[in-house]
This record gives C-alpha cells, structure tokens and sequence, in this order.
C-alpha cells in the first residue's frame, strides 16, 4: 500500500485540501497548509481514501494499532470530533453543512443525538519526531479503530460496550458547561476499564470557553492534570492536530497474543437487507481470514466466515483481521437472535476459554405495544421483529390485553430508548401503535410465599390486601451536578420523589454535586424535564440502577363505565396514588370525546374509587352536519369518520381515542 500512497499522495492531497477550503469552518488549514505541516507536527496519510480493497492489514501488528472510543456528556462534541478525525485522516471527504457521518439513524439526525456507538476504522501517518517534517516518510502509518458512543443515560450500556474493544478514551468535555452528570458516570466507566483517559476541553471556540475552569474541575474530581488536557475547538478545527499524536503516544496497544488460536469478542450485529446478520467484532487473539470456520461459545452453532473486514468507514473487505483489530464479520447468521453480543467466536478446530463479555442490557422500563389498529397485528410483528434485529438490547414478549387485543410486552433501557424504538417503528417500518402507560419492574410477595417480577399492571390481581403480602420497587443512584443557585428547588424535588441524600459536595466555586438514591418510577416520568425546568435549564442527571427497596405499592385501575380498562392500569406508591388518580381521569376526560351515552371514568384500588369524572351525553351525527346534498362532502365526511374509528379503541361501549393512551404516558 505504502508505494501507492506515495504515488498519489499529491494529488489527493490537492483534493482534499481544496475540500478543506471550501469548508470554511475549518479556518487553521489555510492556503500554506501541506502534507506534512508542522503544525500538525505529523504526517498525515491520504491513502486510505482512496477505498483500495486491497489494505494489508498484516502490516499492523498490535504496536501499531490504537483502540479508542470518544465518551462525553450530551451535545459536548463527541460527533463533530470523530467527524473532524474521520475528516483529517482523509477517511471522509465532506462539505460543509452535512449531517453528521457517525450519526447515520434518521432518529439520531433529526434529534441530534446519538443512540448507535459507530465503529471507523482510520489510518494514519505519525512520525515520533513530530514537527520534523523532513522525516515524513520514515513516518509509521498506525492503524486507529475510533468508536464513537451515545451521551444520553438510557444508552450507557453501548458506552460499557463500546469500552470492552478499547484501550483508551478521549474524554470530551464542553470548555462552557464544564464537567456534567454524563462526564462523570463516563469517566468512572473508563476508569473501571482501565483504560488510558485523555481529557479533551472541547468548544474552546466559544466566547464563554473557560478551559482554566475545566481543567480545575478535572483535576479535583477524577485527578486528571491540567498538562494532560488538550483544548480543541471541533468546530473551527482549533487544537486538533494535538489529537491524533497523543491518541498514538499515551493510549498503550492492544495486548493479545498473535500466535494463539482464535478468540474475538462479538460487540454488536445488525441485519443488512443484502449481506444478512453482520457483526462487529474485536479480535483478542489470533488471525481470522475468510474462509475460516468458526464457532460461537454461547450457543456452539457453526459457521463460516463468508466476509470479514473493516469499517474504513463503511464495510471495506480486507480478508484477514489480526490481534488487537476490530472490525466486521458476516458468516450466515440467519437473524441477530444468533449474534448474541459479548459472546466469544473461535476458530471451531480449538476450544478456547471464553472472554468475560458483558453484563446484560437492564431493562428499566416496560410498556406494552399494541397496533393501532388491531388487524395489523402482523405488521407490527414483523415490523418489531426486522427493528429488534438492530435494537437487541429492547425485550419482547406476546401479551394480550382485553382493551387493546393481541400485542407486546417491550423492555427498554430508558423512557428515551423508548421514545426512540417508537419512532424507528414508525418511520423505518412504518407501523403506527398504541403504548401502555410504562412501568418499572415491581417485585411481589403473595401470601403463598411465592415472588414474582411484575413488568405489566394488569398480571397483578386488582384487590392487593387480599394475596400481596409485601412487595418492592426498583431504585437508582442519581448523579446530579447543578449551579449552586439552584440548590434548594431540586432537594424539593427530589424529596417530592421520595429520594433520599446520600451526597452533597461542590464541582467548584459554583457547581454543587448530589447524589440520591431515587425510586426508579420516580424518575422514568418527566423527572428529567421537571429538573431543567427548575434550573433554567442547567442541571445535568445521571443515573446507575441499584437495589430494590421495599414499598407499600398499590395497582390503580382505570374504569370506563363500570369496565376496567386493563392496558391504563398502573402501579403507584400508596402515598402518591390519590394525586395519580385525579391526574389520571382528568387527563382521559380532556380527551375521549362526548358519545351517545354518559361515560364515567373513575381511578379505582380494589374496589375503592379514589377520583371520578363524568363526560356527559351527546347526540354525535357527522352526517347532520352536512347540510344540503353534496355527496362529495357527504363522503369525504364519512372517510374522516371512518378514518377517526380506525384509531379508536373499543372498551365496553366506549370509544378511547390513541391520543388518549399517549396522554397517560406522562402522568408521574
Ligand atoms: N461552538 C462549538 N460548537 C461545537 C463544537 N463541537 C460541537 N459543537 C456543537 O455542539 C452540538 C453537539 O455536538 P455533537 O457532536 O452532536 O455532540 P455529541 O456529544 O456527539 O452529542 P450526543 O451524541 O447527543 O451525545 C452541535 O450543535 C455541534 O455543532 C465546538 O468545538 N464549538
């Protein structure tokens, strides 16, 4: 590869240096900006753009390979960053204004934020004697696997994920906002791993950029010195070329041993219309070529290796991956069920120890997923079938319920992660549903003794007292970081929620940290958005789950008429059932409309109402409105009426409208 580089360097260099200049963000290349500028202080290697099918992977011994992921609080800058890499390494040409390359999902573009960790594979050119640029050629060109992960909480567990490939981590941290709840919980992730932490203060372009700040921050929180933080700006491109050479210098290699037999670590799937089950996954041990037999740990099924390569940064097919690389694999998996992530794969001829692989996806919240319309069972089945094929940390199982019919039962990691499968529900499979009021799940103790897990209401029998005899909720350490100002109302908050203190400190002069234990119920539900309100926007909350703690729960039904509607049913707090109940009905009265008949909605426990609303009777004829004959208008008029019914649930004789069941989602 390294003679055809040569040759062509000049010329992609020029092109990609006129891509440079048109994008007028990127102001530190300017017109005397060459290969080898000795601001960067490296050379830098074009070749790799040039998608040559023929990449020796051979020549990149684990010495020569760098592993690292990019980890930061929401919107600190951990896209545009790998952006900027991708960009300076030449592994992605781009203009200004596009979208973010890594954030490749609809739902990541059109909420800017990530959900996918992305995995790119990069090759660069980097001589020890830094600016030396006479030296260029005796540059070593090093193989950088960057993996960029999801700020949000609900997606840590690809952040975990993501960490088990690496040996280091940029950690970002916004130049303004300063250490977060996110920054925090990522860091001692790294740190748990062992990986080499290279702070990075990003945004040092804003005119508030206060990196002296930061860098007190980081030292007295995690101990990280001030002369190991780089100052970028991914936007304007300031600090960059700092990046790349520390990535080299302070992030140690892979240490797998390339002689023995084969082990890899399978660290995500996703099925391809085209290619089938492709999996990514980090070579620990050994060589993997095509062609090659292999076998699964988990599960013992066999299969051969059809394609295996890099993501350089799309599927780039290399033949061969080596010790300390990471990259794809497909081998015939019929479905993702198959790749089940953390699993080791061996060659088939040797039994090997298997790695240690991850804990599994935690389930926080459960709902319940029923068509919108109830024919389209199937639709949706399939529709939630092809999505979990690239979703697999959502659980699915069948349930039916009396009110909504045949559906599911799916366990996210989050209220966001929820929000999110619904959206890709809806806008890659096109399949429009009706979700249940989410829940957390609750353990109960009945009177014979027995415990169960309780992800849905309605498996639990509406009259408590008679065969509850205990049960518990789960909880989570909050992290919390906030202006000092705002101290008070989120303590008020968080005792409104039923959290409990467990540490009170200072970031700095103006930043206090807390950490509470809280009822996870209480913090799935508009927790998050109630705590930016009080702060003006500026706190920022982490959490971890933790243990189970007993609590008076009680199951509140939700009655139409005298029929309990068992797909509104929700488990509450004792204390806090009264306050849900009212909010309950008032919500469903604002939207189930007038009927024929009077309909009264009451929130019950057991058999005990605790709030009542009526709507009262009306004569509805859409057709009375049409006067005169139009029978355009007529049908139109009657479409609409049809169409409305479609999205209308039947319980009893009433007709709940899907608005309805979106409502309740947001009752805390
Ligand atoms: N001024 C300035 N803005 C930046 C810089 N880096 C990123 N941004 C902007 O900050 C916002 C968030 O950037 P992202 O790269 O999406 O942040 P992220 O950390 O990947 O976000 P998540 O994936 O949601 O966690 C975007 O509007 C970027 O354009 C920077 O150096 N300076």
């Amino acid at each position: 590869m390294g003679s055809i580089c040569r040759a062509s360097k000049t010329l992609k260099s020029q092109k990609y240096l006129s891509l440079i200049h048109a994008y007028s963000n990127f102001p530190p290349f300017s017109s005397t900006f060459t290969l080898n500028d000795s601001r960067l202080g490296v050379a830098h290697d074009f070749c790799s753009n040039s998608r040559q099918n023929s990449i020796d992977l051979a020549q990149y011994s684990p010495e020569r390979i760098r592993n690292f992921s990019i980890i930061a609080h929401v919107d600190h800058g951990k896209s545009t960053l790998a952006d900027r890499l991708l960009e300076l390494t030449g592994t992605i040409k781009r203009g200004h204004g596009q979208p973010q390359y890594l954030d490749k999902l609809q739902v990541e573009r059109e909420r800017g934020i990530t959900v996918k960790a992305q995995t790119a594979t990069m090759f660069h050119k980097y001589n020890h004697n830094g600016a030396n640029i006479k030296d260029a050629d005796k540059a070593t060109t090093y193989l950088l696997n960057l993996i960029d992960t999801p700020g949000h909480v609900d997606f840590s567990y690809e952040v975990s994920r993501s960490l088990a490939a690496c040996q280091g981590a940029l950690l970002v941290v916004d130049a303004v906002q300063g250490v977060q709840a996110q920054t925090v919980a990522n860091f001692y992730l790294a740190f748990e791993s062992n990986l080499a932490i290279i702070p990075v203060i990003n945004k040092i372009d804003q005119p508030t950029a206060d990196p002296e700040r930061v860098k007190a921050q980081l030292k007295s929180m995690f101990d990280l010195e001030p002369s190991d933080c780089l100052l970028t700006s991914a936007k304007t491109g300031l600090g960059l070329e700092q990046v790349l050479p520390s990535v080299i210098d302070r992030i140690p290699p892979p240490s797998g041993n390339t002689s023995s037999p084969l082990r890899m670590l399978l660290l995500d799937s996703y099925y391809d219309e085209y290619k089938g089950v492709i999996c990514h996954v980090a070579i620990v041990d050994g060589v993997l070529r095509k062609g090659d037999k292999i076998s699964s740990a988990a599960t013992g099924h066999t299969y051969e290796v059809a394609d295996v390569g890099i993501m350089h940064p799309e599927l780039t097919p290399t033949g061969v991956l080596l010790t300390g690389q990471v990259g794809y694999i497909v081998s015939g998996m019929r479905s993702t069920k198959e790749a089940r992530v953390g699993d080791t794969l061996h060659h088939s001829r040797f039994n090997v120890e298997s790695l240690p692989g991850f804990k599994p996806a935690k389930h926080m919240v459960f709902s319940g997923l029923y068509p919108a319309d109830g024919s389209d069972f199937d639709a949706l089945n399939h529709a939630i079938e092809r999505l979990t094929c690239n979703d697999a940390s959502v659980s699915v199982t069948k349930e039916s319920s009396s009110a909504l019919g045949l559906g599911f039962r799916c366990g996210f990691l989050g209220l966001l992660h929820m929000d999110v499968f619904h959206q890709r529900l809806e806008q890659e499979h096109g399949a429009h549903v009706i979700s249940t009021v989410p829940t957390v799940p609750y353990i109960f103790e009945y009177s014979d003794g027995s415990k169960v897990q309780v992800q849905n209401p309605a498996m639990l029998p509406s009259n408590p007292n008679k065969r509850v005899t205990a049960s518990w909720e789960p909880t989570v350490i909050a992290t919390i970081i906030i202006p000092s100002e705002y101290v008070g109302p989120v303590i008020t908050l968080c005792s409104e929620r039923r959290g409990q203190q467990l540490e009170y400190s200072f970031v700095d002069s103006q930043r206090a940290f807390m950490k509470y234990r809280l009822p996870l119920r209480e913090i799935v539900v508009d927790f998050y958005n109630e705590l930016k309100s009080i702060t003006s926007g500026y706190a920022s909350f982490d959490y971890e789950d933790s243990d189970y703690q007993e609590s008076d729960l009680v199951k509140l039904d939700i009655v139409l008429n005298g029929q309990s509607v068992d797909a509104m049913a929700t488990i509450v707090h004792k204390l806090k059932a009264q306050r849900v109940g009212r909010e309950l009905v008032e919500k469903l009265k604002k939207f189930i409309d007038r009927q024929m008949f009077e309909i009264t909605i009451q929130a019950a426990i057991g058999a005990k109402v605790i709030a009542r609303e009526t709507i009262s009777a009306m004569r509805k004829n859409v057709l009375a409105k049409c006067y005169g004959g139009d029978v355009t208008r007529k049908r139109k008029l009657l479409e609409k009426q049809k169409e409305g019914k479609k999205r209308m649930k039947r319980v009893g004789s009433v007709d709940i409208p899907q608005e309805a069941f979106h409502a309740l989602l947001r009752v805390s």
